[in-house]
């Protein structure tokens, strides 16, 4: 059964009339949204990467914070939404600005937990430009958390991915903390 035919079993199971006037159209609208909420499956990363990779010496913290990302809870299919903040210690090669936040909505736009999320833009990084080292930070709030279940409209989940010299280095540590600013 393709998506658009299970929204309208959705829709039908929860005793509305898929066919009245205003929902006539939503199963497919709702499976295109849903197909581009998890736009992150189809992408693939050595093209979201090409060509934008350079060789460089610096050996300086870069840091491309305040990106912001929407992605699904895998167990509610609800949104969890928020800020990534990104910092690496060049290894040789620096990345295309624009690369890292593309390298977010990858990982962010499929069924998620925050945890792993964090995880996958760290490691992803760290391969691909071998870096001597990758912290990445996101804050987020979790629907599930809120309009359903537990009902707490003020928590916020911060989690936290430290690869390479910033596992080693609590000056790099503190550096990267204070030029983020939380
Ligand atoms: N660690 C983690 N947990 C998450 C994330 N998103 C949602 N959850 C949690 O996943 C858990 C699923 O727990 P269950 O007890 O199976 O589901 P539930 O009965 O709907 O739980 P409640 O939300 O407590 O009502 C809940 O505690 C959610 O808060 C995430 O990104 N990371
Ligand atoms: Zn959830």
């Amino acid at each position: 059964m393709d998506l658009e035919a299970s929204y309208k079993k959705i829709i039908e199971s929860i005793g509305e009339d898929s066919e009245r006037e205003g929902l006539i159209k939503t199963p497919y609208r709702a499976a295109k949204a849903f197909d581009f909420l998890t736009s992150g499956y189809n992408e693939d990363l050595d093209e979201l990467f090409n060509g934008a990779i350079f060789n460089e010496n610096s050996k300086n913290i870069v840091i491309v914070k305040n990106i912001e990302f929407y992605s699904l809870c895998e167990h509610h299919l609800l949104p969890f939404w928020g800020t990534c903040h990104i910092g690496y210690i060049p290894n040789g090669k620096i990345v295309g600005l624009s690369k890292v936040a593309r390298l977010v909505n990858h990982f962010s736009r499929r069924l998620q937990v925050q945890e792993r999320l964090t995880d996958q833009i760290a490691k992803t990084l760290e391969e691909y430009l071998d870096a001597q080292g990758v912290s990445v930070i996101i804050q987020a709030k979790h629907l599930c958390m809120m309009m359903r279940g537990i009902e707490k409209q003020q928590s916020e989940t911060i989690t936290r991915s430290t690869h390479g010299c910033f596992n080693e280095s609590e000056k790099m540590n503190d550096e990267f903390l204070k030029l983020v600013g939380i």
